[in-house]
């Protein structure tokens, strides 16, 4: 039977929390170090389940790991591109961090691959990025459902042309994919790679190219296309994985409801797109400062709750389900715009919100891509499903800092990026 853990009201928190890695940084850092030349020690890596399928399919391929004892430094035996194993059944679980870039990365390294994951995978588009990487002559096929894993990677060696084309309007992971698979197949004169027609969740492009230069390949960017250098991977030698910015969101959204509290590994000078998170919670009246490395929010201070807000969050897809999370302790409705993207993550997570945010006497509507919620007269307490989504579970405690208890079905699918999310959660509460 599913476990249901009870979380009480939350009526303050204190003190400071500090995070774990940066799931996306982690898996990115995972990869590059294993495409270089050179030995990479990766430090504060996130331990968890996304970065485990990673890890494991890195293994699997022939990649060389040390790792110390909590998990947490690795170091990476670099193959310059060349995985040693060139025939692996490889799961993925449901990380998208590791499914779309070893996609580009495996498919023209001249070996036999299947890459799947578990059932919620199976229903996550790769439609785009398999079109892209066939265009330029690899042999990638489905096993199941055409556009969606399982795939089958056939033996391919050279790309053909030196213009690629891909969409950016499903998931940003694609581009990302073949962005950092490219340096290592383009010709001479280097690949061009156009983004056809919109490019949503674009920070974390942005991330891929300050990652890949860490790792020695600059990206040059002009208006339509990202332009990249033939080149190997170089190693940086020791690399440091900065704190999670999307787990931060649940901490600062509480410093905001119920704080102050300070959050530390993410600030001011961070490479996450998620950072900008707490701009919205200032524009929905919290008290925000920031340092390099903390940041502090605390309740707004000439009113005594925030307000909601409309918004287009299309920049910061993971933290902006924070936003809907605590709409309901707002005055006045949130809207939540440029948000498509939901529909084909870890759940539908549209639908889910509004199921879930029902529950508590929210008035929600929504459409394909944007949601709206209208707190209740009255909170009312409720037990909420998850969804096998780890943001959700996260989402639904933060309803307990309206002063009500709160029930979250399944609490340990935190596991994919936090698990430890709920004892973190219990230092700062203050009783
Ligand atoms: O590249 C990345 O590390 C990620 C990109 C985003 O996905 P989409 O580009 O699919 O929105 C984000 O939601 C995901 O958690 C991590
Ligand atoms: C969308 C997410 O994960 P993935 O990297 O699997 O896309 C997420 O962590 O919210």
């Amino acid at each position: 039977m599913n476990e249901c853990l009870r979380v009480s009201p939350i009526s303050a928190v204190r003190g400071s929390v500090s995070l774990p890695g940066s799931k996306s940084i982690s898996n990115r850092a995972l990869l590059l170090s294993a495409l270089s030349d050179g030995v990479t020690e990766v430090r504060n890596l996130l331990v968890a389940e996304d970065t485990e399928m990673m890890l494991g399919a890195l293994r699997g391929l022939g990649v060389g790991f040390e790792q110390n004892e909590d998990g947490m430094i690795v170091k990476v035996t670099g193959c310059g591109g060349a995985f040693p194993v060139k025939k692996a059944d490889l799961f993925l679980g449901n990380a998208g961090t590791a499914m779309r870039p070893l996609a580009s990365s495996l498919a023209f390294s001249g070996g036999e691959y299947t890459l799947d994951g578990v059932a919620r995978m199976r229903e996550r588009p790769i439609a785009h990025l398999v079109e892209a990487l066939n265009a330029l002559g690899a042999k990638i096929s489905y096993l199941n459902e055409a556009g969606f894993p399982p795939i089958k990677i056939e033996p391919a060696f050279h790309i053909r042309g030196n213009l690629a084309h891909i969409r950016g309007d499903v998931s940003s992971q694609f581009l990302s994919g073949l962005l950092m698979a490219a340096p290592l197949l383009a010709p001479e004169e280097g690949l061009r790679i156009r983004v056809d027609g919109e490019l949503i969740s674009s920070p974390y492009v942005s991330l891929t190219c300050r990652l890949m230069e860490k790792f020695g390949v600059t990206v040059k960017t002009t208006e339509k296309d990202f332009l990249v250098p033939r080149a190997r991977y170089k190693s940086p030698g020791v690399f440091e994985v900065e704190a999670d910015a999307s787990s931060a969101s649940y901490f600062l959204a509480l410093g905001a409801l119920v704080g102050p509290l300070k959050v530390e590994g993410v600030g001011q000078d961070s490479v996450q797109g998620d950072a900008a998170f707490v701009e919205y919670l200032a524009k929905m009246g919290a008290s925000v400062t920031r340092g390099e490395n903390w940041i502090k929010t605390a309740p707004n201070p000439y009113a005594k709750k925030l307000h909601g807000i409309d918004a287009d969050v299309r920049t910061i897809p993971d933290a902006a389900m924070t936003l809907a999370a605590i709409a309901p302790m707002c005055d006045g409705e949130t809207t939540l715009r440029g948000i498509g993207s939901w529909r084909v993550k870890e759940t539908d997570r549209i639908a889910a919100m509004e199921k879930e945010l029902s529950k508590v006497g929210c008035k929600v509507e929504s459409g394909e891509d944007w949601i709206r919620i209208t707190p209740p007269e009255k909170l009312q307490s409720a037990t909420f499903d998850t969804y096998k989504d780890h943001r959700m579970a996260m989402c639904m405690s933060l309803i307990a800092a309206g002063g009500v208890p709160v029930f979250i079905n399944d609490p340990k699918c935190v596991a994919k990026t936090f698990p430890d999310y709920f004892t973190r959660l219990s230092t700062v509460v203050e009783n």
